[in-house]
Parts: C-alpha cells; sequence; structure tokens
C-alpha cells in the first residue's frame, strides 16, 4: 500500500505573485480546518504565496461551493488566480450524499470553466468518518495523507499554466 497523494511537479513553480481563494464549508468543521491548514501551509512554504495574498471564506455546504466560487471569481478585484474549494461529504442514510457529490463535482469543474479560472475540487466523498479523518491526515491510520496538500499543488500549477499560455 502506498500514500495516495500528487508527486510535486519536476518544474519549481512560483507562486509568490498569485492570489488565491481557499474557499471551504462549514459541514465537518474540523476535517475541513485540517484540510484547508494543509492547503494553506503548502501554498505558503512550498510555493511561496504571500501571507496576504490567500484569502480565507466559507460556506455552510459543499453544495453552496460553486455558486460561491463563481460569485467571488466575479466580483474579486485584483482577480484570482485560482480556487480551492475544500469541502468533505460522508454518506449517510438517505440519498442525500449522492446529489449532493454529483452536484458539486459538476459545478465546480463548470464555474472553473465558465470562468477559466483554475476551480481545484477539494470536496471528499467519503463512506465512513475514518475515510474522512484519513484522507485530512487525522486519525490513527498509518496510510494518512492530507489532500490539502495536493489540493494547493494542484492550484499553483493551473495558475502557473494559466499565466503563460498553455501552448507553451
Ligand atoms: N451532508 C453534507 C452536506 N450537506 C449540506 C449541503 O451541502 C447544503 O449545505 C444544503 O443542502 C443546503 O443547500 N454538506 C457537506 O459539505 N457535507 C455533508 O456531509
Ligand atoms: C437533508 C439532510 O441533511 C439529511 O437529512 C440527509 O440525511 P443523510 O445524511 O442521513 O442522508
Amino acid at each position: 500500500m502506498f500514500t495516495k497523494g500528487v508527486t510535486p511537479s519536476e518544474t519549481p513553480y512560483d507562486g509568490s505573485e498569485f492570489r488565491i481563494l481557499i474557499l471551504h464549508t462549514r459541514w465537518n468543521l474540523p476535517v475541513v480546518e485540517a484540510l484547508v491548514t494543509g492547503a494553506r501551509e503548502t501554498l505558503l512554504s512550498e510555493f511561496n504565496v504571500k501571507m496576504e495574498n490567500i484569502s480565507i471564506k466559507d460556506v455552510p455546504g459543499s453544495y453552496e461551493l460553486p455558486f460561491a466560487a463563481q460569485e467571488f471569481i466575479k466580483y474579486s478585484d485584483p482577480k484570482f488566480n485560482a480556487v480551492i474549494c475544500i469541502g468533505v461529504l460522508i454518506k449517510g442514510s438517505t440519498m442525500h450524499f449522492e446529489y449532493i457529490a454529483e452536484a458539486t463535482a459538476h459545478g465546480i469543474m463548470r464555474v472553473g470553466l465558465d470562468t477559466r479560472t483554475p476551480c481545484v475540487f477539494g470536496v471528499l466523498t467519503c463512506l465512513t468518518d475514518e475515510q474522512a479523518l484519513e484522507r485530512a491526515g487525522l486519525g490513527e491510520s498509518p496510510s494518512k495523507h492530507n489532500h490539502g496538500i495536493d489540493w494547493a499543488r494542484c492550484a499553483v500549477e493551473l495558475a502557473v499554466r494559466g499565466q503563460q499560455g498553455w501552448p507553451s
């Protein structure tokens, strides 16, 4: 078994001039907060994003992430180079989870495509609490890993490539 996560790019990406929005839910907040910390610390330490250029905003649940991301992108000036949407969905006993997971994934994708601002899908879709803890780097599992780290890497890479122009 290996720890899942994105290997850092061989290209040393510089995020020192970027403005990044971390938009997170208040559902399942203890797990979400660990993911936000993982993303924020990676932006600061691995990519030199300036503290004052990281905005952290919250919404109630994952279903609200796409709409809020769209509005923040539309009304922010100067604009964000990337948005990291963070939420944690945990399966309950109804179909609620399936509808929200599907809508949130499609919504975040749509906001990214429509606004041409990279929108990272930082939403865990877990069947158990333990799965969520493990993927936020919490709990006792030996293979625990904080996916916020991966989402920060993803955001900066896409922001750099957007700035350089994709064909290059
Ligand atoms: N059950 C979870 C939710 N549900 C709430 C919805 O996301 C939404 O806020 C509500 O339906 C109002 O529009 N949200 C999560 O982020 N995680 C869950 O496990
Ligand atoms: C509408 C809700 O948040 C809730 O009733 C959904 O229930 P479950 O998470 O058990 O599917």
